[in-house]
């Protein structure tokens, strides 16, 4: 079990008086007491609908904090980043939601994230943007060691230690309204059972991270894992959408029981991912990378599968936006910068591949799983994007990571 306790919650966090939150409320979404089931659920239908008639786009909850990254080699430091799966989440689905041309900068979504006062990265671009909830409590912040040795596409390339932690977040954190899709990705045990629950009530569709739910902590914080089957999360798993994770977090989700209850996306590293579903399963291809910072891959391929949703793809060819923003995110160290014209090219790609609005469909009953007709086509167009990313970044490595991150 992850370590944290679910006691009564401390006083009410403020919010970090940094910029007024961009994001917005779309005019007719109601505002939710806790209602029961039945009627979210026909709210829900509501919601999808609205959003499908050319209505307002569809708003998601983030809910996971950001952190400080110390990444270690050799016995020394040799960077210091913004962290948490949250920073990485927010950066591509700023870059790669659906959206109105008016919402250039920030895509419709709400992050529920805690730091304490010691925070150090309040004026990078996504906390600046979506402001975190200040507490008492320090900063989450771990350690990342990583092997000299070249790591295999399924070993483990680093040790992480829990070094501090915030403070968790409580049901009474996340917004009193409805979102079409949440995103579950604590780092630190800090998304509790009761906080999940409360998001797959408020939500239309929850995408949620493994590691959020299986991680736990030894005495020195070292990062370990528990079976997902005894953790109180595992009874709330067929209410979830989506749960991804690692190829280390795999054996103890427990793939075999975990996708017939909901879809399971394994990532492989520099192999790519695979889906399995209850009656299904399917391999998607990786895209070149070269790899020089590993953190943040998950949380970026993530991110880069929800909108792949958002724009009506189906799972497994959402998860070549997936793939595609893993690859991004191991090219830099801390959270990636996007060439716009990189974003650019991906948006075309997306708008002549898919249908022209956010597609209702990302609700967990009606999703498609399989892959579609055009998958390899998508494979080949993001291909040369990713191909053409990579070159650039060898010919010009210092383009990179604006303020997120401090090289020692
Ligand atoms: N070296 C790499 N080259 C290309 N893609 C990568 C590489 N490493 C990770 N990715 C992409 O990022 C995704 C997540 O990476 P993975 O290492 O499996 O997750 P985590 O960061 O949670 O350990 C992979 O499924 C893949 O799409
Ligand atoms: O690398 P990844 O597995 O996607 O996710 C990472 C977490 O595992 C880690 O705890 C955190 O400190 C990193 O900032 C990042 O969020």
């Amino acid at each position: 079990m992850p370590s944290h306790t679910s006691a009564t919650p401390p006083p009410p966090p403020q919010r970090f008086p940094l910029r007024p939150a961009p994001w917005r409320l779309p005019a007719a979404m109601p505002l939710a007491a806790e209602l029961d089931d039945a009627l979210e659920e026909g709210e829900n239908q509501q919601l999808l609908l609205l959003a499908s008639k050319g209505g307002p786009a569809l708003e998601g909850m983030v809910v996971g904090s950001y952190c400080h990254d110390v990444l270690i080699r050799g016995g020394r430091v040799v960077g210091e980043t913004l962290g948490g799966a949250a920073a990485f989440v927010s950066n591509v689905l700023d870059a790669a939601s659906p959206r109105e041309e008016e919402e250039q900068e920030a895509a419709p979504f709400v992050v529920v994230s805690k730091v304490g006062h010691d925070f150090a990265y309040a004026s990078a671009p996504a906390p600046a943007r979506r402001p975190p909830l200040l507490c008492a409590s320090p900063t989450t912040s771990f350690h990342a060691q990583f092997s000299e040795a070249a790591a295999s596409a399924h070993a483990p390339d680093r040790e992480l230690r829990r070094v501090r932690a915030c403070d968790p977040i409580y049901p009474a954190d996340l917004p009193d309204r409805r979102f079409a899709y949440g995103l579950a990705v604590g780092v630190a045990g800090e998304v509790l059972p009761e906080t999940l629950e409360r998001m797959i009530r408020l939500c239309c569709a929850v995408l949620v991270d493994a590691q959020a739910l299986i991680r736990a902590f030894d005495g020195d914080g070292a990062v370990c894992h528990v079976s997902l089957e005894d953790t109180p999360y595992s009874r709330i798993l067929p209410r979830v959408a989506f749960l991804k994770a690692s190829s280390e977090e795999a054996p103890y989700v427990g793939v075999e029981t975990a996708r017939r209850r909901c879809c399971v996306i394994v990532t492989e590293g520099r192999d790519g991912c695979r889906l399995f579903w209850f009656e299904g399963e399917a391999r998607v291809a990786p895209f070149p990378a070269i790899q020089v910072d590993p953190t943040g891959a998950g949380d970026s391929f993530l991110a880069g599968f929800a909108a792949g949703l958002l724009w009506g793809l189906s799972a497994t060819d959402a998860a070549l936006l997936g793939n595609f923003f893993g690859a991004a995110a191991v090219s830099q160290v801390g959270v990636p910068t996007f060439h716009p014209k990189m974003l650019q090219a991906v948006k075309e790609i997306l708008e002549d591949k898919t249908t022209k609005r956010p597609s209702p469909c990302i609700n967990g009953t009606t999703f498609t799983l399989e892959r579609s007709n055009m998958h390899d086509e998508l494979h080949a167009a993001l291909r040369e994007v990713a191909m053409l990313m990579s070159e650039q970044h060898q010919a010009d490595p210092a383009n990179c990571n604006g303020g997120d991150i401090c090289l020692t």
